[in-house]
């Protein structure tokens, strides 16, 4: 700990594995990291003791049975929620007490909620107005169409990175269920984040958009270090380098999916909880 980051501005599309070259420090490794992360609900423990660590240009999943303490936790690194005690480290640097946005601004970014998506604007739209928030613009962007045409080309190659090219003009509303949730995840893009944390990814989507977001998520992890919660084991199973258990609270196993189906004590903390 205590290893400052490079300092280094961060290049738009900069493939991770050449940023910090050459720096030797456990910052590098793990890009985010928790030590002794607590939420306590009137005497209730949601999330106790928690240790995490986000290997840099990792697929890091956190799982466990209903009420493990997931959204939890997932609130407390995107900073919805404030510990009770401990910390949270980005890139060495301890951003427990700082505000999402300012979170944002250094590259740990959440998905955003479907219900922020435009409805009524377009695809395009859509990610031209999250480039344009992103470049600290105004948002009367119906008065300055041509300075927001700055950001189409940018808009389109984001579009074209998540699979919406044909779905460029169309509202968002319009959208079948899958493709907002990968319209959602370009708009996350246009923040340009070096890591991105997603809550469930995969809710409420069918095994054909399974299948897509899957192979997106696979596909933008070439660039961005990820943290999601998912229920969906079969789709942990096959995207994650490495999974944390939680159960009440507190981290029950870490390791990868081959390993974790022969833990007994996973097993049992599912089968405990109704997850055969
Ligand atoms: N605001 C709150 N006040 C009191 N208790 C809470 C609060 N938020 C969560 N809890 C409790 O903390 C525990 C963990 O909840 P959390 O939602 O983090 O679990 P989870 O693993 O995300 O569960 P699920 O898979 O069912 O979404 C639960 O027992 C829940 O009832």
């Amino acid at each position: 700990m205590g290893c400052k980051s490079s300092g280094q501005p961060k290049q738009q599309g900069q493939p991770r594995a050449a940023r910090g070259q050459g720096e030797n420090c456990l910052a590098d490794e793990f890009i985010l990291e928790t030590e002794g992360l607590t939420k306590e609900f009137a005497g209730f423990f949601a999330v106790r003791d928690v240790a995490l660590k986000v290997r840099r240009g990792s697929i890091h999943a956190l799982i466990g049975p209903n009420g493990a303490g997931k959204t939890t936790c997932f609130n407390l690194l995107t900073k919805f929620l404030k510990p009770s005690a401990g910390k949270i480290l980005y890139k060495g640097q301890d951003i427990t007490a700082m505000a999402p946005a300012d979170v944002a601004r250094l590259g740990l970014v959440r998905s955003f909620q479907i219900s922020a998506v435009f409805p009524h604007l377009t695809a395009l739209e859509n990610v031209r107005v999250a480039l344009q928030r992103q470049h600290g613009s105004s948002f009367d962007f119906w008065r300055s169409k041509s300075v927001l045409n700055r950001f189409n080309d940018r808009a389109r190659e984001l579009l074209n990175d998540v699979g919406l090219n044909e779905f460029a003009n169309t509202p968002a509303v319009e959208m079948p269920y899958g493709r907002k949730r990968a319209l959602e995840i370009a708009t996350t893009l246009a923040l340009d984040p070096e890591m991105m944390l997603l809550d469930e990814p995969m809710a409420g989507m069918g095994h054909e958009d399974i299948d897509k977001i899957a192979a997106l998520i696979k596909r933008i992890s070439a660039k961005y270090t990820i943290l999601m919660v998912e229920h969906n084991l079969s789709v942990v199973a096959n995207l994650s380098d490495i999974i944390t258990v939680l159960t009440r609270g507190q981290v029950l196993a870490q390791g990868h999916y081959s390993e974790l189906t022969k833990d007994e004590r996973v097993k049992e903390a599912y089968l405990g909880a109704g997850h055969a």
